[in-house]
Parts: C-alpha cells; sequence; structure tokens
C-alpha cells in the first residue's frame, strides 16, 4: 500500500501564516475592534457564518469584537414587499413614520437576530442591543448633504451621545455586543441612523483599537465608477478632500472613517465583505486588505507594507 507523503511545504506555509498573526495578536488582544457588516456585504448564509466564525475566532484570541450592523439592501426589500417606496439622498433613507417602523422591525427582528444566531453556534456570545437599549445612543436629526446643499431626509439622526456602559458591560462578560442602529434623542423619538455614522461614534466612545467597514467594493476607488484605482491607504486630510466627489454610500462611510480617526481610533479599514474571512486577513496578517485610512499626524508610508510600518511605530 502506498503511504501519503506529508506536504511539508504546504505544512510550513501554514505555520507562517499562524506566525505572522503573532503581532497582530499581541497588539489587539485585550483590545476593542468595533467592526460594521454592511447589508450589501450580507450576500448569502455561507458568508454571513464566515464572518461570524472570524468574530468568534477574534473572542477566543484575547480581542474585544463589538459588531454595528448595517441592512440597507434588507429595509429595502421589505419596504418594496409592502409596497413603499425607497428613497436615498446623500447616501441616507429618506426616512418617515411608517418606513421607521419597518427599519426598526427590519434591523431588529431581523438581520440582528440572524447575526446573534450565527455567532452563537458557537455557545452563548452575541448580544443583540440596539441604540434604544441602556441608554447606549443619544441622536438629534440630521440632514443630507447633496451637492454641498443640506437636504431633509426626515426621521434620520446622528448620534451625538453614547453611553458605553450597555456595551462594555457585555465586553465585561464575555460577550459580544451586535448592535442595532436605531436611535432616540433626548425627547424619545427614535430616529433611522446610519450604520458607518454610529459605528464611528461607538468605536470613538470606546476608545477603540480599529474600525472595519464591510462592504460590497474591496475598498475606496479613486475615479470612481469610470477609471477606478484602489486606494490601499489614504490620511485623514486627503480624503477630507475627497468626500465631497464622493457618491451614494461612499459618503457616509468614508465620513465615518474620518470620524473615527479624528476621535482617536488609530486606523479605520474599508474592505470587501464579500471575501470569506476578510476580517481575519486583514486584523491577522501583515499587508492587510481594504482601504485604511489614518489620522492627519501618522507617519507616511514608504514601504507598501502598511500594517508592519504601524507595528514599527508602535513598538
Ligand atoms: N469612490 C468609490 N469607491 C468605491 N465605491 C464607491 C465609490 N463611490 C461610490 N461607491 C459605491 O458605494 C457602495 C458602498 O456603499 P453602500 O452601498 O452604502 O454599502 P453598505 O451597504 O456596505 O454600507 C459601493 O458598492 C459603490 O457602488
Ligand atoms: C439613515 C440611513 O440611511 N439608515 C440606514 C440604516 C441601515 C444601514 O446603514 O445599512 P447599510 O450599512 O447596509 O447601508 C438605512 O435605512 O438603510
Amino acid at each position: 500500500m502506498k503511504s501519503a507523503q506529508p506536504d511539508t511545504a504546504g505544512l510550513i506555509q501554514k505555520a507562517a501564516t499562524l506566525i505572522e498573526a503573532l503581532p497582530w495578536l499581541d497588539q489587539y488582544a485585550g483590545r476593542t475592534v468595533v467592526i460594521k457588516y454592511g447589508g450589501n456585504a450580507m450576500v448569502d448564509a455561507e458568508l454571513k457564518q464566515a464572518f461570524a466564525d472570524d468574530i468568534v475566532f477574534l473572542k477566543r484570541c484575547g480581542v474585544n469584537p463589538v459588531v454595528v450592523h448595517g441592512g440597507g439592501p434588507q429595509i429595502s426589500t421589505m419596504l418594496d414587499r409592502l409596497g413603499i417606496e425607497s428613497e436615498f439622498r446623500g447616501g441616507l433613507r429618506v426616512t418617515t413614520d411608517e418606513s421607521l417602523d419597518v427599519v426598526r422591525m427590519v434591523l431588529l427582528g431581523q438581520v440582528g437576530r440572524e447575526l446573534v444566531g450565527k455567532i452563537n453556534a458557537h455557545g452563548p456570545l452575541a448580544v443583540g442591543l440596539s441604540g434604544e437599549d441602556g441608554g447606549l445612543f443619544t441622536a438629534v436629526r440630521t440632514t443630507a448633504f447633496v451637492d454641498g446643499e443640506p437636504v431633509d431626509v426626515g426621521l434620520v439622526g446622528d448620534v451625538v451621545d453614547v453611553r458605553v456602559e450597555a456595551v462594555e458591560d457585555l465586553i465585561s462578560a464575555g460577550r459580544i455586543p451586535v448592535v442595532a442602529t436605531v436611535a432616540p434623542t433626548v425627547n424619545g423619538q427614535v430616529l433611522n441612523v446610519n450604520a458607518d455614522t454610529a459605528a464611528a461614534a461607538l468605536a470613538v466612545a470606546l476608545g477603540a483599537e480599529k474600525l472595519v467597514v464591510l462592504t460590497d467594493v474591496p475598498g475606496l476607488y479613486r475615479n470612481w465608477p469610470d477609471d477606478p484605482e484602489l486606494i490601499s491607504e489614504i490620511g485623514a486630510g486627503d480624503l477630507r478632500a475627497m468626500v465631497p466627489e464622493l457618491e451614494s454610500g461612499m459618503v457616509p462611510k468614508m465620513s465615518a472613517c474620518l470620524r473615527a480617526v479624528d476621535g482617536g481610533v488609530s486606523r479605520a479599514t474599508v474592505l470587501d465583505g464579500r471575501v470569506p474571512h476578510s476580517v481575519l486577513l486583514e486584523i491577522f496578517t501583515n499587508a492587510g486588505v481594504g482601504t485604511q485610512v489614518t489620522a492627519d499626524d501618522a507617519e507616511a508610508l514608504s514601504d507598501g507594507n502598511r500594517s508592519r510600518v504601524f507595528a514599527k511605530d508602535e513598538a
């Protein structure tokens, strides 16, 4: 009988991948990482389970992941089923009393529940909550900006205050918070908050090490959509200058990354959530994936290996 030969080269490569994670395990252990999971990246059940597995992997490595989820396409599907039209201005959904009920129902009753279930396939880790729970978020009404002009979008809010206790209590108890982004005003009027915006506010309030934003493109492109060139690294100043030129969903997304790094989060990365295990690839590999936004005072990169440069800087 022929005995199988061990694939030594393959085994060494596997070990190298594990060892590559070592400095990143050192850096992130005990730290909070806020991960925003966009509705467009929730492509199918397998991919959603891969995301949930990554989150549990982080937790088991001693990182404190906090998931903030969107669900825009899922809300639009439900509105469509109910015969209600969806309208977006400047990347924000025009929200009426009627559509707010649907936003709340889909985010809390459908998208959040499913994510909690998939994470909890590994054990009783995830707990779902919204900006209304434990006074987590306080919001104020906000407007969209279209061609530099403010536009009324109805019951849409921005987070102006975060009480982190509800999330920190869960982290202390060894849980994974899964946050839906509806939030009340001080008067109790519930508002629809874009999930990128809410994730940034939460990352700043928690003093997170990193904000990771999963979407349905490989990252931020220059010259989108005609002659797109993927940006792997961009400083806050350059991004600030670029935001007025951006379109649709990228406006709140990149504004959120700016808000995070301006608020003290060292780095914010937008990456392709349609790639299985993109969260692990970003956090535990030297090259990382997607577009990384850094604070204005971050040192310029020279060798193209962005993450390793940060590790060296912080050593
Ligand atoms: N400069 C750009 N680079 C990349 N994507 C862009 C850009 N400008 C607009 N987009 C669009 O933004 C979309 C992502 O935003 P959005 O649909 O709100 O995602 P999510 O549901 O993940 O929050 C991309 O699918 C792309 O069509
Ligand atoms: C005000 C506003 O636009 N709210 C979003 C909230 C969900 C969200 O942000 O979902 P994604 O991350 O999947 O886009 C909406 O109603 O679609």
